[in-house]
C-alpha cells in the first residue's frame, strides 16, 4: 500500500505538490488525473525517493523508498519509457536490473514474455519504438514481482492491441491483490481501467473517490423518465427536492438523485412509468467539471 501524508515538494516558489494526503489500497487499480503540470510525475517520482519532499511523507507498505532493502521486490515503476541506455539490448537491460536487486535470473525472459518483447529482446534499446519501450519499461517493473505498481502514462505510443493488454495486464494485477497506481490522460481508456480515482489540480487533491461515485457525482448523469404524467411527476420530484428538466411532454430528467429515489418516489405518488434508466457521464465529461479550475496550461478560448 501507498500512503502520502501532507506531502508537498516546491521548486521555487511554486509548489508542484500541495500538502497531499491519501491511501492506495491494494487489490485496486487506482487511476491518477490531473492536467498538465498538475504534479502527477513529481508525485510518483518522490514515492519512489527520487526527489525528497519540501515536507510530508511518502511510503510504501509503511516505509520510505530509500529504506526498502531490495525496493524491485517491492515497488515496480515505469516512469520514463525513455530512460534506458540506447546502446544496451532490452534482454542486458533487465539482466543487470536483476542482478543487482538479488532477483533470479530467470525471471527476465518471464517478464520479457509476458510483455510480448521476447522476440526484440537482443535489439539496442535506441532502435525500439515508443511502444516497444514502454513494453520494456513495463517488463522492468515486473521483474521483481512486487506488491505495488505505479506507471505514468503507460498506454503512450502503444497501439489498439497495446492498449488493450495493458488494460488487461492492470486488472489482473490488481485482481492478485497488488496495489495498481497508474496515471493517463485517457479518460475513455481509464474509465474502462480504474476501480478508484485521485484527481490533483496543481498540486493539490481535487478528488479521492471510486470511479463509480465520480461519475454518479457528475451534473452531467440523469435519471430519465417516461410516463404519461411527467407534470404530476415533476412537482412531486421538485417537492422531494430533486432537480428535473422537462424534454417533452411525456419524458423528464432528474439530477441529483440514485435512480432508486426517482422510482421512489413515483410510486409512492401512484404514478405509472413508461421508461425509467440511467444517463451516466462519461469520465471525460465528469474530468472535466472537477478540473475545470485547475487547467493551467490550456488553450486560450478559440476567437477569445
Ligand atoms: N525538476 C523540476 N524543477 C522545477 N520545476 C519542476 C521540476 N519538475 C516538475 N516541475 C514543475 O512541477 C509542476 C508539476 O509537474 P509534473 O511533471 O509533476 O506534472 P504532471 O501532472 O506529471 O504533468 P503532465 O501531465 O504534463 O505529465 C509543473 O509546473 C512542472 O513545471
Amino acid at each position: 500500500m501507498i500512503s502520502l501524508k501532507n506531502l508537498s515538494k516546491r521548486y521555487g516558489d511554486r509548489f508542484a505538490v500541495d500538502d497531499l494526503s491519501l491511501d492506495l489500497k491494494p487489490g485496486a487499480v487506482t487511476g491518477f488525473l490531473g492536467p498538465n503540470g498538475a504534479g502527477k510525475s513529481t508525485t510518483m517520482r518522490l514515492v519512489l525517493g527520487l526527489d525528497r519532499p519540501t515536507s510530508g511523507t511518502a511510503l510504501i507498505g509503511g516505509v520510505p523508498y530509500r529504506k526498502i532493502r531490495n525496493p524491485l521486490r517491492t515497488v515496480g515503476a515505469l516512469l520514463d519509457a525513455r530512460a534506458l541506455h540506447p546502446g544496451r539490448s532490452g534482454h542486458a537491460h533487465l539482466a543487470a536490473l536483476a542482478r543487482s536487486n538479488g532477483i533470479a535470473r530467470r525471471r527476465v525472459a518471464e517478464v520479457l514474455e509476458a510483455v510480448g518483447m521476447a522476440g526484440a529482446a537482443r535489439r539496442r534499446a535506441g532502435a525500439l519504438s515508443l511502444g516497444m519501450s514502454q513494453r520494456l519499461g513495463i517488463a522492468a517493473a515486473l521483474l521483481g514481482d512486487p506488491e505495488v505498481l505505479m506507471f505514468d502514462e503507460p498506454v503512450n505510443g502503444l497501439d489498439p492491441d497495446g492498449v488493450r493488454w495493458v488494460r488487461g495486464l492492470m486488472r489482473s494485477l490488481a485482481d492478485e491483490g497488488r496495489t495498481v497506481f497508474v496515471s493517463s490522460h485517457l479518460m475513455s481508456e481509464m474509465q474502462l481501467t480504474a476501480d478508484h480515482l485521485v484527481v490533483i489540480g496543481k498540486g493539490r487533491l481535487i478528488m479521492d473517490a471510486p470511479l463509480a461515485d465520480v461519475i454518479a457525482g457528475s451534473s452531467l448523469t440523469a435519471v430519465l423518465v417516461r410516463t404519461p404524467h411527467a407534470g404530476d411527476l415533476a412537482v412531486r420530484l421538485r417537492a422531494a427536492g430533486i432537480a428535473v428538466d422537462r424534454l417533452g411532454e411525456n419524458e423528464l430528467e432528474a439530477t441529483g438523485a440514485a435512480v432508486e429515489r426517482v422510482g421512489d418516489v413515483a410510486y409512492e405518488a401512484g404514478i405509472r412509468l413508461h421508461e425509467l434508466r440511467t444517463r451516466e457521464a462519461s469520465l471525460e465529461q465528469a474530468y472535466q467539471e472537477l478540473t475545470s479550475h485547475s487547467v493551467e496550461y490550456g488553450a486560450g478560448r478559440a476567437g477569445a
